[in-house]
């Protein structure tokens, strides 16, 4: 399961639970997974299968009142399940976040150019308000927002939700991260404007060569961002790895029936059946899978029930 670049992420066995009242519900089962550099890798399943608590835990971002075991390294250090990043050091800097919902994730107290003079002056050492200003402004640029010097005075309001996402990823990489998390980052945009910013998330990586882990639902986002061959994809049902290999492999050639029903669903394999295809609930409704196993060379799926 590995990659020729630096091993950025490394997650062990992780195990996400929240405490209701007396009892203890655990949402994540032990997953490991592990992200290099210039590599991408997918999170994908449905709504509420785990996936924004697993990839927000495994950054030590865990929500309020989780309780993780298991562990997680960045770049080697071992990171700290604290909520806030494990202990904030990484955040900001070697990590960046992009959420789904722009709006939620800027100020509208302040300009976009205030805001990201900030993410600069917290993620680097630029002391000069001027050099910060010019900075902000290539990275605005750098996220294909015409006229940055306009764009760097106005408000969030002031922008279409497509740019509002952009400033958001302008923050992101504004330390030069050595990861991007990217949760669902297309999904509250029009079809387009989305398919716009995955793809300006994947020139990232190619550029600067930075690892991303990608949480989806959405399968033709999945294709879009993972399309060199070392890119990976992880299938979460229900708080479980039920498939994992090479993204090629995983979003073609499928071999879990969770997978397939999810890849069956594709909104334009409907509009040439002519009919909408649902995940089939005694596929859901299974308690447990089996552990991964080799399917074939790199390629893990989980069969059988436990
Ligand atoms: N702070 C919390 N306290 C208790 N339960 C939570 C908390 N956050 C999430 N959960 C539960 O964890 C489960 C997984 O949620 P999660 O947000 O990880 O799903 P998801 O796969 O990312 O879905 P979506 O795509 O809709 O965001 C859900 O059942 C949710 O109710």
């Amino acid at each position: 399961m590995t990659d020729g670049g630096e091993e950025v992420l490394k997650v062990e066995n992780l195990k996400v639970s929240f405490n209701h009242g007396s009892t203890r519900t655990e949402i994540v089962h032990g997953i490991s997974m592990a992200v290099h550099t210039g590599q991408v890798r997918v999170i994908l399943g449905e709504s509420g299968s785990g996936k924004t608590v697993f990839v927000r835990s495994s950054v030590g971002m865990n929500p309020r009142h989780s309780l993780v075991d298991g562990s997680s390294t960045f770049c080697g250090d071992p990171i700290t399940f604290d909520g806030h990043g494990g202990g904030g050091s990484h955040f900001g800097k070697d990590i960046g976040m992009i959420f789904q919902d722009p709006t939620a994730s800027l100020d509208p107290m302040y300009t976009v150019g205030e805001q990201l003079c900030e993410a600069i002056r917290a993620a680097t050492n630029i002391t000069s308000a001027m050099e910060r200003r010019h900075r902000a402004v290539s990275l605005i640029e750098s996220v294909r927002i015409r006229e940055p010097e306009k764009a760097f005075d106005l408000y969030p309001h002031e922008m279409s939700g497509g740019m509002r996402q952009r400033i958001s990823i302008a923050i992101a990489i504004a330390g030069s991260p050595k990861l991007i998390v990217a949760d669902e980052p297309s999904s509250a945009l029009d079809a387009s404007v989305g398919v716009h910013v995955v793809h300006l998330i994947n020139d990232l990586r190619n550029t600067a060569g930075t690892a991303v882990l990608f949480i989806t639902h959405d399968i033709s986002a999945a294709r879009i961002i993972a399309a060199k061959p070392s890119d990976r994809v992880s299938v979460i049902l229900k708080g479980n790895v039920v498939e994992e290999g090479p993204a090629s492999s995983v979003l073609h050639h499928a071999m879990h029936p969770y997978t397939q029903a999810l890849l069956g669903c594709e909104p334009s394999r409907d509009v040439v059946r002519g009919c909408l295809s649902v995940v089939p609930d005694s596929i859901r409704s299974c308690e447990q899978w089996g552990s991964l196993a080799e399917i074939e060379p790199d390629h893990f799926v989980a069969l059988g029930s436990r």
